[in-house]
This record gives C-alpha cells, structure tokens and sequence, in this order.
C-alpha cells in the first residue's frame, strides 16, 4: 500500500480516516492492526482487502494494483484472492456447515469443477479447523468459537492470497479466543497463509509476528514479535486507555 489517503465526505464535515499511509504487509506472515478508537483500523483493512476504494495512493495485491479496477473486477478478486473473517461470523443461518464453507467456490465463475474435485482439500480444510464431525450441523446447532471455525474454514477454501480478519475474536469468550487465534497462527505457521486481522485486544495481538498502530489514520509505530504486556504498553502511549 503506498501514499494511501481516505476521506469520508467532502467540505466542512470531511474526515481524513487515512493519511498517505505506506506499508508492505509481508507474505507468509501474521500482522496485527491496533489503534484507539476511530484511528482508520477498519478504513485500512477495507481498502487493504478492495472493500473500499482510496481517495488517493496505490493498493497492490500481490503484483496486482487495484486503483484501476472497476466493481466487477474488485468483487472478482474479493471472491477469489482474499478471505474474510467477521466479529459477527456472517454465515448463512440455513446452509450446512459444508455448504457454508463450500459457499465462495460455488460463487466463482467457472470454478463449479473446482468445488466438486476439491474433495481432498475441503476435508483437510474441515479438519484443519476441527469441524470435520460437524460437516451436516447448522450454524445455529454450533457454539461461537465453533462458527468462528466455520468462517475461517470459508476464508481459507479459495486458497487466498491473504485473509483479513476484522475483529474475528470479539464476540467470544477469552478461552474460544484462544483457540480460534491459536488457528489463525497456525495458518500461518503451516500453510504459509498471509494474515491481516484489526483488532483491540493486545492479547490477541500477541499471536502475530508484528502489530501495526495508527493513530489519526497514520502508523505511527510497529513492534515485531510482540508480547501483550508490550501491545498494551504501547496502546497507553497512544491514549488508547484514557
Ligand atoms: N462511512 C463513513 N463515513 C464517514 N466517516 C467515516 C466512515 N467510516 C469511518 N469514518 C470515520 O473515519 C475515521 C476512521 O474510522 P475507522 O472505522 O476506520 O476507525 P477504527 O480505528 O476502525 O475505529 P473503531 O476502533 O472504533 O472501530 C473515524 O473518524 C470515523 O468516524
């Protein structure tokens, strides 16, 4: 991402959510976004991930820029490129476990052979997650960190260059939080998957490789192999707390 700003409205009541923000997000690695409230967390990974469009700079994804691309194009690389993961989970109440997994293979254009022949990879996706008994459950028949693995199951089924998680833990109890980054890690550790994830809790933070602060739509410092002790330390400095 380079020289990215993002201004929401226009005139008097302007904001200025991101300042000409430049960074490179490393392939293959964990990396965490905090900041205070309203400091562009969510307006960075939605521009990030092509949620969103910049008012001015450039985003790559891998050697693809997407300043040029139309919706049809942004929804196309959103389907097949990145993997989302929610606070509110965001599956489909009346679709099976599998079904909601197998959900963006069956959206892609053309890939209808893909979800059918990927027999080998959804099972080891299912498993990975721990839900390989749970393939014919409903969302509703599964608890909170359950349906977390659920949608990271979903993410991670295309094989996405990156998945971004915003807040994926914030709706669950510390101990379903856990495990559910103890995951995320292990995406990462042993699939080689690229993670973004936002996130207010330092202890969630401290599963990463390197934590990202803004402040005012700018990062304003970064830490690498950080500890949630150091996170919240740096969090206070930020006046994140007052
Ligand atoms: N759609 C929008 N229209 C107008 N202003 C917006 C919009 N979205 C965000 N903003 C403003 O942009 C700034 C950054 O918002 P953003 O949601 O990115 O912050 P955040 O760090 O994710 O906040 P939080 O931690 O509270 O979720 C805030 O001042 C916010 O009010």
């Amino acid at each position: 991402m380079n020289a990215v700003s993002k201004v929401y409205g226009k005139g008097k009541s302007a904001v200025a959510a991101l300042r000409e923000v430049s960074v490179t997000l490393p392939k293959g690695g964990f990396t965490a976004v905090m900041g205070p409230s309203g400091s562009g967390k969510s307006t960075f990974l939605h521009c990030a991930a092509g949620l969103d469009k910049p008012t001015a700079g450039t985003v790559r994804l891998g050697g693809t820029d997407l300043s040029g691309m139309n919706e049809t194009k942004l929804t196309e690389l959103r389907r097949e490129r990145v993997g989302f993961v929610f606070q509110a989970f965001n599956l489909v109440p009346s679709l099976t476990v599998e079904q909601n997994v197998t959900l963006p293979l069956r959206l892609a254009r053309g890939r209808t052979d893909r979800a059918l022949t990927d027999r080998a990879w959804l099972n080891e996706t299912l498993e990975r997650v721990g839900l390989g008994g749970r393939t014919t459950h409903r969302p509703a028949e599964l608890s909170g960190g359950q349906q977390q693995r659920v949608a990271i199951a979903r993410a991670l089924i295309t094989k996405p260059e990156v998945v971004f998680g915003d807040e994926p833990t914030g709706a669950l109890d510390t101990m379903t939080a856990r495990d559910v980054l103890t995951l995320l890690r292990e995406t990462v550790d042993t699939l080689g998957q690229t993670v973004v994830m936002v996130t207010h809790d330092p202890v969630a933070a401290s599963y990463a490789d390197t934590v990202l602060f803004l402040a005012d739509g700018r990062i304003v410092d970064s830490l690498s192999a950080p500890t949630a002790t150091a996170v919240a330390e740096r969090m206070t400095r930020l006046g994140a707390y007052v």
